[in-house]
């Protein structure tokens, strides 16, 4: 998506429930090989929830992330250019701090983000839980996440 605007900030509660399915999203993945559980959900702008885990497979680079996993169905199933936009994006894992996204989802979720502001929620460990020993929730950005990248706009520029 090559435009480039705004969206609306999360309600506690909107963040709460992506958190939450994030959260539980980890326990369908299927992670023989790593053990490492990710799940993830994607808030778009009609109000819906999508989640995704990671699934690997016996020959390992050809696994999928958490992050692509939920990603992926939501472009393949709605209509594009009225498709909503991604309102934000949370990611779970079992480790504190919070795993953040690998450098070929951060490039992902770029190609379908439609600011650099869209937020991306991380959570370890202790889950939703802000409070302890502050290894809760990290938020960045796309555009922390991924600095001068290069996205569909550079592809729109050569033309
Ligand atoms: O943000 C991340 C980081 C890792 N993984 C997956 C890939 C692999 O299945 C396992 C270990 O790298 O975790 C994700 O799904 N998302
Ligand atoms: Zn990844």
């Amino acid at each position: 998506m090559s435009t480039r605007s705004s969206i609306e900030p999360l309600s506690k509660e909107e963040l709460k429930t992506l958190a939450t399915k994030a959260i539980d999203a980890k326990e369908y993945a299927y992670c023989p090989y790593s053990n490492f559980r990710v799940g993830a959900c994607v808030l778009l702008s009609d109000g819906t929830y999508h989640t995704g885990a990671n699934v690997e497979v016996a020959s390992t680079p050809v696994g999928i992330c958490a992050e692509r996993c939920a990603i992926a169905p939501i472009v393949a199933s709605l209509k594009r250019p009225a498709m909503p936009t991604l309102r934000a994006i949370a990611v779970a894992t079992d480790i504190s701090p919070p795993a953040s996204p690998c450098g070929m989802c951060r490039q992902f979720i770029n190609e379908f983000a439609t600011t650099k502001d869209l937020p991306i929620y991380m959570y370890g460990k202790d889950g939703i839980d802000q409070g302890g020993d502050g290894n809760g929730v990290v938020m960045m950005t796309i555009g922390e996440l991924l600095p001068m990248s290069f996205g569909p706009n550079d592809m729109d520029r050569n033309r």
